[in-house]
C-alpha cells in the first residue's frame, strides 16, 4: 500500500498532536514537510520526524516534494490562504475549525472548489466521529426519542489560551455545537441570542465568559449552549436531546465511578485531546483513505460555511444583546 504524504500547516498544540497521530495511530500516511513562521517551533516538530522537510512559509510546504495532501491548524485566520494554495494544486485539505473565522473568507473557498468542480476541502468538526456523538446521531435518525424539542448543551474548558478573544468563544467554541446541532438534526441554524451573565472572575480581563447561546433551526427546535473557556476544573462537553418520546444524553464521561473511603466519584478529563483522542483518529483515518482516492468525505466547506454564517451572527447578537438572523447564501449544487 503507497502512502500518503502529508503537509501540515501549523505546528502548534493541535498541528503537533496531528503529526504524532499521523506517525503512532494512522496508517497509510506521514508527514512529508511542516510550516510554521515560528521556525524554532517548525524544526522541533521536524525533528521528530523521519525526512520531514521544514518551512516558515506555509506555501512553500504545500508545494515541497512528495505533498499529496495537506492538513491545516493554523490559527483560524490563517486557514484562508493556505486552503487556496492546496487548492491551487488541487490537493485534499483537512482544515481544523473554524474553516474561515467569517462567512465571507468560507464563501471564497467555496468559489475555488466550484472551479475545479469536486470537493477536496473537509473541515474539522471531529465531534461527527466521536462514538457518543454518533450514538446520539443514529438514536434521533431512528426516531428513537421522537420529534426533537431541545438540545441542552455545555462546553467547558479548565481554561482558555492567553489569545482567546469573547469572540472566539463563539467563533472557535460554540463553532463545535453549531455545526454538531446541524448535523444531529439535519436542519440549519436560522437566528441566534446571547446572554452575558458577569464574567467569572477566574476569566482574563476583558474576556466575556461564561455566555449562554441560543440557537434557533429551521426545524423549530431550540439549541441552548452553555460556553464557559475558564471553569477550572476540567475539559466538558456534554449534550442532552429532549424529543417528544424522550431524552438521550452523552457526554457524562462517567467511564469509572469509583466508591471509596466514603465517597463516589471518578476523573475528569482536562482536555480536548483526552476526551475527543478517538474522533481525531477515526477523523484523520476517514479523511487519510479519502484522501488517498482523491476525495473528501467528512463535514465539507458547505458545513463550514454554514458554521461561519452563524458565527458571524452570535458575534453580532453578543454585541447588541438581541436576537440575530443568520443570512445563509443559496447552496451550491456542489454541496447538495
Ligand atoms: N478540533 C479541535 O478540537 C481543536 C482543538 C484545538 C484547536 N483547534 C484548532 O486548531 C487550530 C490551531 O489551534 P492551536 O490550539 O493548535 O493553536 P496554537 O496557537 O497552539 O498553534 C497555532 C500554530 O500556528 C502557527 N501559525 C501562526 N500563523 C500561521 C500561519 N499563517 N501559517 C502557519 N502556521 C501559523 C503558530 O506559530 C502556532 O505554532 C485552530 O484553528 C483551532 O481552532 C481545534
Ligand atoms: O480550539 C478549541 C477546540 O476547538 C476545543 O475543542 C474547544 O473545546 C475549545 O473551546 C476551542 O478553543
Amino acid at each position: 500500500m503507497s502512502t500518503l504524504g502529508i503537509a501540515v500547516i501549523g505546528t502548534g498544540k493541535m498541528g503537533a498532536d496531528h503529526v504524532r497521530r499521523i506517525g503512532r495511530t494512522v496508517g497509510g500516511a506521514r508527514v512529508v514537510a511542516v510550516a510554521d513562521p515560528d521556525g524554532d517551533r517548525v524544526k522541533e516538530v521536524a525533528g521528530t520526524l523521519d525526512g520531514a522537510t521544514a518551512h516558515t512559509d506555509p506555501a512553500a510546504a504545500i508545494a515541497a516534494p512528495g505533498v499529496e495532501a495537506v492538513l491545516i491548524a493554523s490559527p483560524g485566520p490563517a486557514h484562508e490562504e493556505a486552503i487556496l494554495h492546496a487548492l491551487e494544486r488541487e490537493l485534499p485539505v483537512l482544515c481544523e475549525k473554524p474553516l474561515t473565522p467569517d462567512p465571507a473568507g468560507a464563501l471564497r473557498v467555496m468559489e475555488a472548489e466550484q472551479r475545479l468542480g469536486r470537493r477536496l476541502v473537509q473541515v474539522g468538526f471531529m465531534r461527527r466521529y466521536d462514538p457518543e456523538y454518533e450514538r446520539l446521531k443514529h438514536l434521533l435518525d431512528a426516531d428513537g426519542i421522537g420529534r426533537p424539542l431541545f438540545l441542552h448543551c455545555r462546553h467547558r474548558n479548565a481554561s482558555s489560551p492567553s489569545f482567546f478573544t469573547s469572540d472566539m468563544l463563539i467563533s472557535d467554541s460554540v463553532v463545535h455545537e453549531v455545526d454538531a446541532a446541524r448535523w444531529l438534526l439535519g436542519q440549519e441554524i436560522i437566528a441566534v441570542t446571547v446572554l452575558s451573565p458577569r464574567p467569572s472572575a477566574a476569566a482574563p480581563e476583558g474576556l466575556s465568559d461564561p455566555r449562554l447561546v441560543l440557537l434557533e433551526t429551521s426545524g423549530g427546535v431550540v439549541v441552548d449552549v452553555e460556553i464557559f473557556v475558564n471553569c477550572g476544573f476540567g475539559y466538558q462537553v456534554q449534550c442532552e436531546a429532549v424529543g417528544e418520546a424522550g431524552s438521550a444524553r452523552i457526554g457524562d464521561g462517567h467511564a469509572m465511578v469509583v466508591q471509596s473511603a466514603g465517597h463516589w466519584g471518578g476523573a475528569i478529563d482536562q482536555d480536548f485531546t483526552v476526551r475527543f483522542a478517538d474522533a481525531y483518529d477515526r477523523q484523520l483515518r476517514s479523511w487519510v483513505a479519502a484522501a488517498g482516492r482523491g476525495r473528501v468525505a467528512g463535514p465539507d466547506a458547505w458545513d463550514g460555511y454554514a458554521a461561519a454564517a452563524v458565527s458571524e451572527a452570535g458575534i453580532a447578537a453578543a454585541r447588541s444583546g438581541v436576537r440575530t438572523a443568520v443570512e445563509l447564501a443559496e447552496r451550491p449544487p456542489l454541496y447538495g
